[in-house]
């Protein structure tokens, strides 16, 4: 699906398709240094969380290719790298993936240092041993979204006993497939994967203002593979639940995750907690998708989530187009109307979280993890190796 790749990487080159220019213009910029991934992540030219995370870790793979890191010994080159990633931390505070990456690529820096080597031999096995784990975050990624993929809709054909002369319709927010992953994606992977074994009726996604990820981004995915569906706006969702839930068998709610934290509550989109609600007042199943790269077992609850909250004109305007009063003088207007003292207060939160008890199940590339008989859920089965509690 190249028209649809968000990441095109080859060792030494990054190029990121600019998804603000979505769905009009089809534009790679090429990112070279981690300067340039911050801003690319920042600006919001590519977003998602696995693919945040697969930029950041690939730009400062391009550097250190490109012989940008200075350093001569071996702790000199692991605290460059260190230095880093821990400034591309900071472009995007809510989604996990990025730290869980950094962990990751720290400690591959840190195992391939190599007692007894001389420099450059000592710093070339550093640099080395982080541009491998990189380019493995990439691919493993895609694999993570296909059995995500597998894993949900086995897990919602279960619970509906959906066939091809029974199938399933499924409603999804925001952008969770090829422009927010490495391909296939996460939410939009099972939707594909539904689509792929002839159990999807229909996939409905929601326009997700302020951004517009569904409008611009998810209905351009689904357009692009023939799958049927339908764009609505989010304030839509509840009338569609109640007057044709039944008509066309709308059995879920399938969403991405920015962060699940270990109780299972779930930092993803904002409106994705109304739909959370709306769907369990309708009897609709509610599917958190994400790779265990989102999972955040440091974290107990919600409360514990950083809530990113961007600017005020990602609501006052779309495209540049002034919507509200934001305080810009529209010179190219006759009858100007003298609003540049006035501008509408702005509340512009990227996420919300939505407590695990509105969750039915999480559904990630190890399996899909429901709630025991303790109505908790319980992430040591897919990740007892970081379970420690
Ligand atoms: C698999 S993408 C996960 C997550 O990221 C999106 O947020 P953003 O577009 O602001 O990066 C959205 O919350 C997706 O569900």
């Amino acid at each position: 699906m190249a028209t649809l790749q968000a990441i095109k990487y080859s060792r030494g080159k990054l190029l990121v398709l600019d998804q603000l220019r979505l769905p009009h213009e089809h534009h790679y910029d090429e990112v070279s240094t981690a300067e340039d991934a911050f801003d690319c992540i920042r600006s919001m030219r590519v977003r998602g969380a696995p693919a945040i995370a697969i930029v950041a870790a690939l730009a400062h793979a391009v550097e250190l290719y490109n012989g940008d890191c200075k350093a001569t010994t071996p702790e000199e080159t692991i605290a460059y790298i260190e230095s880093r990633l821990e400034f591309l931390k900071e472009s995007r505070p809510t989604a996990v993936d990025l730290s869980n990456a950094i962990s990751l690529l720290t400690l591959a820096a840190r195992a391939s240092k190599r007692e007894g080597l001389a420099h450059p031999a000592a710093k070339d096995a550093i640099l080395n041993s982080y541009i491998e784990a990189a380019e493995t975050i990439l691919a493993k990624d895609l694999e993570n979204n296909t059995l995500i993929g597998s894993f949900g809709a086995a897990w919602l054909q279960q619970q509906y006993g959906a066939t091809p002369s029974r199938q399933l319709s499924v409603l999804t927010h925001c952008n969770t497939g090829s422009l927010a992953t490495s391909g296939h994606g996460t939410a939009l992977g099972i939707i594909r994967t539904l689509h792929a074994q002839s159990l999807l009726r229909h996939a409905y996604c929601t326009e997700t203002r302020p951004y517009n990820q569904g409008s611009r981004l998810t209905s351009f995915e689904l357009v692009f593979e023939n799958i049927p569906a339908t764009l609505i706006a989010d304030s839509m969702a509840g009338a569609l639940f109640a007057q044709h839930r039944a008509r066309m068998n709308i059995g879920a709610v399938v969403v991405g995750a920015d962060r699940v934290v270990r109780n299972g509550d779930t930092a993803n989109k904002i409106g994705t907690y109304a739909l959370a609600v709306l769907a369990r007042h309708h009897g609709i199943k509610f599917v958190v998708a994400a790779p265990t790269t989102s999972i955040d077992l440091d974290t107990e609850t919600g409360a514990g989530i950083r809530i990113e909250e961007r600017r005020a004109e990602e609501l006052t305007q779309i495209s540049g187009a002034v919507v509200a009063a934001d305080g810009t003088v529209d010179t190219t207007r006759t009858a100007k109307v003298a609003i540049a003292d006035q501008r509408i207060a702005v509340w512009n939160p990227a996420f919300d979280v939505t407590p695990y008890d509105l969750i039915d199940a999480i559904v990630t590339e190890r399996g899909a993890v429901v709630k025991g008989p303790d109505g908790k859920f319980d992430f040591s089965l897919v990740l007892p190796e970081r379970w420690r509690w």
